[in-house]
């Protein structure tokens, strides 16, 4: 019996992305672009395993309509718009048209266009602009930490029934635990991830993916 998570190596990472999450060549170019463009925010791309695993969980629910806060130059947003059911749709949120040109630039390539919009601004006045009512079946969270809480709550009455909310960086690579974290990014989600654990719209469950992954269903 196992009752911790392994912590990994770099090459015990190189071992679980090779047997299972490999990304292809278009996902391996926008990994080498990014890094060689932006060097100094290549850091804030999903890592592979979690871009795989963003796919089959679309692919698993059935989301044919999805929302991401956060696209940078569009990892994700590639990871899920593949594993939208037929029809489905993800509208993408992001404040830097830089970023995203590069993200638009690699969803032509995918041939991702006619599912995948963009929507340009900060997310706590764009996200006011969706319908209401519950019509999601998947948001992605992965944009400015303070934003967070702001976000979840003009989410979680949009998502429908049964409909999944994924948080990227829950665990702030470690600093989550920190008594008294100097960096307001990492104290508002230690904020955020008491208010999701007390939110009694949703079950989560928080995995140690990556730098953490919380999922949550809506009731
Ligand atoms: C961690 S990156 C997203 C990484 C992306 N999910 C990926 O896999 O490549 C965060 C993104 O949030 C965007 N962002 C920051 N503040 C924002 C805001 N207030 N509204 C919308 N987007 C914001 C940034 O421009 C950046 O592209």
């Amino acid at each position: 019996m196992t009752k911790q998570t392994l912590p990994l190596t770099v090459e015990l990472q190189q071992y679980v992305v090779a047997n299972g999450s490999e990304p292809d060549e278009l996902v391996r170019d926008l990994i080498d672009e990014t890094e060689r463009v932006l060097p100094l925010d290549a850091g804030m791309q999903v890592a592979p395993e979690q871009a795989a695993f963003l796919t089959l969980l679309t692919r698993i629910a059935g989301v044919r309509r999805a929302v991401e806060i956060g696209t940078f130059t569009g990892l994700s947003s590639i990871a899920i718009a593949r594993g939208l059911a037929d029809g489905g749709r993800l509208i993408c949120f992001d404040v830097s048209d830089e970023f995203t040109s590069i993200a638009r630039r690699y969803w032509q390539r995918a041939g991702l266009t006619d599912r995948v919009e963009l929507r340009l601004g900060p997310a706590a006045e764009t996200l006011a602009t969706l319908p209401a009512e519950p019509h999601l079946d998947l948001a992605f969270i992965d944009a400015d930490k303070t934003g967070y809480l702001g976000y979840w709550e003009a989410l979680v009455p949009r998502m429908v029934p049964g409909g999944l909310i994924l948080v990227d960086n829950v665990l702030r690579h470690g600093h989550i635990i920190d008594a008294e974290p100097a960096d307001p990014g990492t104290r508002a989600m230690q904020e955020f991830n008491r208010r999701v654990l007390d939110d009694e719209r949703v079950e989560s469950v928080l995995l140690p993916i990556a730098d953490g992954l919380t999922i949550a269903r809506r009731r």
